[in-house]
């Protein structure tokens, strides 16, 4: 169960009646890669997992596996496999037939069958439940037993839809280590629905941020977290402050941002005309206490919110025409100098911490 394959999105919509979901997308999934799927209920994700695996018709565009044309292949015959978000097992059936399934299906013979399911559920650990009915389960085991379905195939593609959803916050975070490492194992490509960001950067080598059926950015987790490339994504994957306004004077090197009725803040050279809207983020955990050691890179602000967190403390505030502006502080930085709500503050950052955004489509 080595063969991975790279999968190919080319300029792919769907429509559904008057709603356009996915609005001609176009991606390449790496041989191998554990790819997630991120966006808000409702981006199109899976929409896209459904087109990919067979699911749903594509409107328009070409979807490719391994360099072969499976756009017009039945889910059967594409070499993907997909594991639901229900996990969709079969309440009357034991493990083994449930794993089976497909293989029967497929006219393979009883013993043949009933051996890979057997083999199967050894991989998933779930060797001595293999007689008992899925309602005789665990969350977690009932995931794995999803799994085992969906592996019997020999995928070169495994397609999961919120995979972890159903399961309690504990078992969400055991089940995807277990997915990282199943992944490892297997080589084969995982695609994988979330709309949890946290999730996406645990697992993902390439994360794909949609939004309202566009691509926003598809990049490996660390460039999307430190360089996200629209304010979208800035917000959608937390973390990051996102200052909005218009470009007020710029030159080779310097741009100026002046917030509506608010302050004015330093950007890097852009290629926003003078007169035009623009975005620029900054991590939360880059903003300190204390004035700017140059104009337009801090704020004064009033504190409206103070969270204690353990090792961290976030402290949120507004001004400068900015309506909620988080820092977190570490807690000695914090408690050297405790400020409260109501009080005003300083907050600055370092000029290579400001992160130029660009437009959404
Ligand atoms: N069968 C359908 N008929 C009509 N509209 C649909 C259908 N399936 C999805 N849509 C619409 O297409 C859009 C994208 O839906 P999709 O399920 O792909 O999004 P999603 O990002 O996976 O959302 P969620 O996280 O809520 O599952 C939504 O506006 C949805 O209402």
């Amino acid at each position: 169960m080595t063969k991975a394959a790279e999968i190919e999105i080319a300029s792919v919509s769907k429509v559904y009646g008057t709603t356009t979901a996915v609005h001609a997308i176009s991606l390449k999934i790496p041989a191998g890669s554990y790819c997630c799927l991120l966006g808000p209920s409702g981006c199109g994700k899976t929409s896209t997992l459904r087109m990919i695996a067979g699911h749903e018709s594509v409107s328009s565009g070409d979807i490719l596996l391994g360099n072969k044309d499976v756009t017009d292949l039945p889910p059967a015959a594409r070499g993907t496999a997909m594991m639901f978000q229900s996990y969709a097992l079969f309440p009357h059936l034991d493990l083994v037939d449930n794993v089976a399934f497909s293989l029967k299906m497929k006219g393979v013979d009883k013993e043949t069958r009933r051996a890979k399911a057997l083999d199967m559920l050894k991989l998933m650990q779930l060797e001595p439940y293999a007689n008992r009915r899925p309602a005789q389960l665990s969350g977690g085991q009932q995931q794995r037993v999803a799994l085992a379905r969906a592996l019997i195939t020999d995928p070169e593609a495994l397609l999961l839809d919120e995979p972890l959803s159903a399961l309690d916050p504990f078992l969400k975070i055991r089940m995807r280590a277990e997915l990282k490492k199943l992944q490892t194992a297997l080589g084969i490509t995982f695609v994988h629905v979330t709309h949890s960001q946290e999730e996406a950067m645990a697992l993902a080598d390439l994360i794909v941020v949609m939004n309202d059926g566009r691509i926003e950015q598809a990049a490996p987790p660390r460039t999307v977290f430190e360089r996200p490339a629209t304010a979208f994504v800035a917000r959608f994957m937390g973390d990051h402050n996102v200052i909005s306004g218009r470009v007020t004077a710029s030159t080779a090197s310097d741009t100026l941002l002046s917030v509506p009725s608010g302050g004015d803040f330093w950007a890097p050279a852009s290629d926003t005309p003078e007169g035009d809207l623009a975005d620029i983020a900054i991590r939360t955990d880059r903003v300190r206490m204390g004035a700017a050691a140059e104009a337009g890179l801090g704020f004064t602000g009033t504190i409206s919110n103070v969270e204690y967190r353990g090792s961290s403390v976030k402290l949120v505030a507004t001004g400068a025409g900015i309506e909620e502006f988080t820092a977190i502080l570490s807690d000695t930085m914090f408690f050297d100098r405790p400020v409260k709500v109501g009080e005003a503050i300083e907050l600055s950052w370092n000029r290579e911490d400001v992160i130029v955004l660009g437009r959404s489509h």
